[in-house]
């Protein structure tokens, strides 16, 4: 309690005292927190009042209306244009509450990896997540995330990665012949490619995290895609959902007579159920493997042979990897072809480079070929890759609040203290980039000189790149990630031209969590050859 809170209370009770009215001294207590929350704390009394603060402040409403703008991110990008700062803007969210936003690599540092473990996600954002995410590494604070993160990790090893490719492999080029048969079907030649890349990026993930293909590739009807589909399909209405958690308990808001409550409870129950199944049919399997056949790698039995988790804990860990693990990676490869084929030019070089590398794509299908060695070695594909992701982070903006009191960057931060850290406007940023930095532009990611691939693509600091976050709370999927992209795009690009179905079409980015267009990614495709295809 503040000095003028305690002395406003002791006014009160001497007051009481001398025999004032009940009723108006709740109205006098209501009014004193009203002011002391929406002027006294905001504007005169919090440690960071004398931060620089971005334009646009209005009453009451401070710069939340950020939070509805779209794409994700951007609003936040013109702040930190316009707003000189020291790595840190302040900003006011609804009520005036005190919000950071983050624009230096030593601001980042702080937060992501020095005093990683002073930051937690909000708990509106916690309950949300966790009604389609389960209670699972994304969603685990503290202690339990330390424990939980050490045993996933061998996992995610990057022994274990180059294991993977063949998987990947195989899988891209199955997604491609599914592409290539919907194709034969359609005079115009168009396709939603974000569906197909649900699918394949969706069977991935069933073959890497259950070592069981879910083969929804090949069925459209599936169960677990219908369900995802479902959820994850961008739209207003979903928006305004997930906002709404912003300002009202999960509680409230299941309890709203609103039809999208019975969608997700229904959907949401389905994908416990599956996962719970698959948890007990690899256990089952498990079971039976005698000890000379060869122990299963995938993520599920890694975790279950580690003894470390309960079944319950296995199947949010699952839920959790499932969406995490396959929705991300597909609106990446959205992402990719959009930027191919709105630059020809890249997207002719680029195909150059995989036709040249790889004359014949099902060669890399022979168990001993290093595929790893190959697409990890190909500086414009890997250009390529690392500039989609940095134009679109598929989550564009994350949030952190203070669990105690801390530092950012030398400047004191009370506990409670709500910042955020902005892929899509750290990623954008030119005063971290330069200025083309809103350009599609692979080259900034390969040595000039030697022509190899570069870390950094040319900024200063790897904390320009957010788009994995960085520290013990980072993308544990990215070496995984990384290498399903360099797959899909090598045989995407490989196997067909494209060209956006309408070159007029205005895409719009939406989506609540991760970044999607909203109306889909239609693109007009011409298969090519290669190799003997
Ligand atoms: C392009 C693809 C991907 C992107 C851009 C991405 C991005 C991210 C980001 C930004 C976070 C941190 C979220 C936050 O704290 O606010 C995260 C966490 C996580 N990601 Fe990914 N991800 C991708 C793919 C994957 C894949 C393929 C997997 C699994 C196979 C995965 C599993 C996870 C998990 C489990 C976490 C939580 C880690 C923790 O809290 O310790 N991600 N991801």
């Amino acid at each position: 309690m503040t000095l003028s809170q305690a002395a406003f209370g002791i006014y009160i009770f001497v007051d009481i005292l001398r025999g004032g009215s009940l009723t108006s001294y709740f109205f006098y207590v209501s009014l004193f927190v009203v002011i002391y929350k929406l002027i006294l704390h905001p504007f005169f009394l919090t440690p960071l009042r004398h931060l620089p603060e971005a334009k646009g402040f209005k009453p009451l409403l401070g710069h939340g209306m950020i939070m509805f703008q779209r794409p994700g991110g951007e609003p936040h990008l013109k702040i930190m244009k316009e707003t000189p700062n020291n790595g840190i803007i302040l900003i006011r969210g609804l009520f005036h509450s005190t919000r950071l936003i983050l624009t230096t690599p030593a601001a980042l540092a702080d937060v992501l990896v020095h005093n990683s473990y002073d930051f937690e996600k909000p708990p509106w954002a916690r309950a949300f997540l966790r009604k389609f995410l389960g209670n699972g590494l994304l969603m685990s604070e503290g202690d339990e995330h330390k424990y939980h993160r050490k045993r996933i990790a061998p996992a995610f090893h990057f022994r274990h990665i180059k294991e993977l490719y063949p998987v990947l492999w195989s899988k891209s080029i199955e997604f491609c012949d599914v592409v290539r048969a919907a194709l034969g079907e359609r005079p115009d030649k168009v396709l939603d490619i974000g569906h197909y890349s649900t699918q394949v990026t969706l069977d991935i993930i069933g073959l890497a995290g259950l070592g069981r293909d879910i083969g929804s590739l090949r069925n459209s009807d599936d169960e677990l895609i219908k369900n995802y589909e479902e959820i994850l399909e961008p739209t207003t209405e979903k928006a305004v959902y997930f906002i709404l958690h912003l300002v009202l308990s999960p509680w409230v808001i299941g309890n709203l007579p609103w039809k999208l409550n019975r969608m997700v409870k229904i959907t949401t129950g389905n994908l416990k159920r599956i996962c719970t199944e698959f948890v007990a049919d690899r256990k089952a399997k498990m079971k039976n493997e005698d000890a000379e056949s060869e122990e299963s790698c995938d993520i599920l039995s890694i975790m279950i042979r580690s003894n470390d988790f309960s079944d319950e804990n296995l199947v949010d860990q699952l839920l959790t990897f499932l969406a995490a693990g396959h929705e991300t990676t597909s609106s990446a490869l959205t992402w990719a072809s959009y930027l191919l084929s709105l630059h020809p030019t890249i997207q002719t070089r680029l195909r150059e480079e995989i036709h040249k590398t790889i004359p014949n794509p099902k060669a890399l299908s022979n168990p001993t070929f290093d595929i790893a060695n190959l697409l990890e070695n190909m500086p414009y594909l890997n250009g390529v890759c690392n500039e989609v992701l940095r134009l679109f982070p598929t989550i564009p903006v994350s949030a952190r609040v203070a669990i105690r009191d801390t530092t950012i960057a030398g400047q004191f931060i009370p506990s409670g203290t709500m910042s955020f850290i902005v892929p899509w406007a750290i990623n954008r940023n030119p005063a971290l980039w330069g200025p083309d930095s809103e350009d599609f532009v692979p080259e900034r990611w390969i040595d000039k000189d030697t022509g190899r691939a570069t870390m950094n693509g040319g900024a200063n600091s790897n904390y320009a790149f957010l788009t994995f976050l960085h520290g013990p709370r980072s993308c544990i999927g990215e070496r995984f990630a990384r290498a399903e992209m360099r797959s899909l795009i090598a045989t995407f690009v490989g196997s067909f031209e494209m060209e956006m179905a309408d070159p007029g079409e205005k895409v719009i980015v939406g989506g609540t969590i991760t970044s999607k267009p909203m109306k889909g990614m239609r693109l007009r495709l011409k298969a090519v050859g290669w190799g003997n295809r």
